[in-house]
């Protein structure tokens, strides 16, 4: 079996083993790939099963692939496939599911304690002199936000979701969740499903926890912004593609937004004209909710097991 990995090295930049994925068959390991066609199809060549984190497999790439059978994803969004195209070719597609949700959730959680303390902002003042040199025992640059009897509107209530809902309660916040399969199972008299837009009239901070399909693309957009709370926090490690950055930019700007903290962006690495950068109230990290070790370590593991159950002819973790 000939396998390629197209974009390894945000996986494994050197502190995990491929040996095992090596074991399975004739592998071609690339740090990265340019994401242009031509070169992902050269590269794919006649490979049997490609795994790609975050390399595009586009329609003209999967119809190039003539031997490919079986695409595996290293995550758990797998919005980079075409899966149409890939479903018509038979070709198995899988990601993985679960390695990342406890990290994921940490870190929405800590995107949104920055917002409320600007940890790093009163770190950088205090290390600048600012304190040394304060008439008073203790200044703040940013007004403080306590979380406990505040709204946490979520939108995809699934792994990672539910993980952030439980952290949030934890906090004494009340949680409004919103899914296209709502569990009831799940409510209490701190946690309710809501509609999305009753989700945009009554939270004061919302959570972005859905995957990038076409119909959450743009999610976040000037109509919907207009619908919420002034002052609004909007925090996002899911897909950068749920969030129009122009709205968002100007919204931020006018304050109806009070702060966005994002580790996802529409197009990664960001643009330096990307409008939400240099913007004081949001907070922008290079999409790294997913990578502490324990989370790669896991994400390896299964992704490796998806080939070999596929190799056994009982494939798990399929999106398709
Ligand atoms: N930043 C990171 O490092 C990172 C890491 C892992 C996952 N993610 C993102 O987080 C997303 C969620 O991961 P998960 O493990 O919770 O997945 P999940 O499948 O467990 O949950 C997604 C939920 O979204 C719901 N959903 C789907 N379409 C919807 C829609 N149109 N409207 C409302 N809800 C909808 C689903 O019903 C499901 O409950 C992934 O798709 C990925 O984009 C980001
Ligand atoms: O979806 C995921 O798992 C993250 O974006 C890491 O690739």
């Amino acid at each position: 079996m000939k396998i390629v990995v197209l974009d390894g090295y945000c996986l494994n930049p050197g502190d995990l083993s491929w040996d095992d994925l090596n074991a399975i068959g004739e592998t071609v390991i690339y740090d990265r790939t340019e994401y242009i066609d031509s070169i992902i199809i050269n590269r794919i060549g006649d490979a049997d099963a490609v795994y790609t984190n975050k390399t595009p497999l586009s329609k003209a790439v999967l119809d190039a692939a003539v031997n490919l059978k079986f695409i595996g994803v290293l995550a758990t969004g797998y919005n980079v496939v075409d899966t149409l195209t890939a479903a018509a070719k038979n070709i198995t597609v899988t990601n993985i599911p679960t390695y990342g949700t406890d990290s994921v959730a940490q870190m929405a959680i800590a995107l949104l304690l920055e917002l409320c303390h600007h940890v790093g902002a009163h770190n950088t003042a205090v290390q600048n002199g600012e304190w040394e040199h304060n008439n008073d025992w203790c200044f703040w640059k940013y007004p403080l936000i306590e979380l406990s009897g505040k709204t946490i509107g979520i939108l995809g209530f699934g792994r990672i979701g539910q993980a952030v809902g439980r952290i949030a309660q934890s906090l004494g916040m009340k949680i409004l969740a919103f899914d296209r399969f709502p569990n009831k199972t799940f409510e209490n008299d701190r946690l309710k499903y809501a509609s999305i837009d009753e989700i945009f009239s009554q939270a004061d901070v919302i959570s972005l926890h859905c995957p990038l399909f076409p119909d959450t693309t743009g999610i976040i957009n000037a109509e919907n912004i207009n619908k919420m709370k002034n002052g609004v926090f909007i925090i996002n490690n899911s897909r950068g593609g749920l969030i129009i950055e122009e709205d968002l930019a100007k919204a931020l700007k006018n304050g109806k937004v009070g702060g966005a903290a994002l580790d996802v962006i529409s197009t990664e690495p960001i643009k330096g004209n990307n409008p939400l950068l240099n913007i004081d109230n949001c907070i922008i990290t290079p999409h790294i909710s997913w990578a502490p070790k324990e989370s790669r370590q896991r994400l390896m593991n299964i992704a490796i097991k998806n080939l070999t159950c596929y190799i056994a002819g009982t494939p798990q973790n399929t999106v398709i």
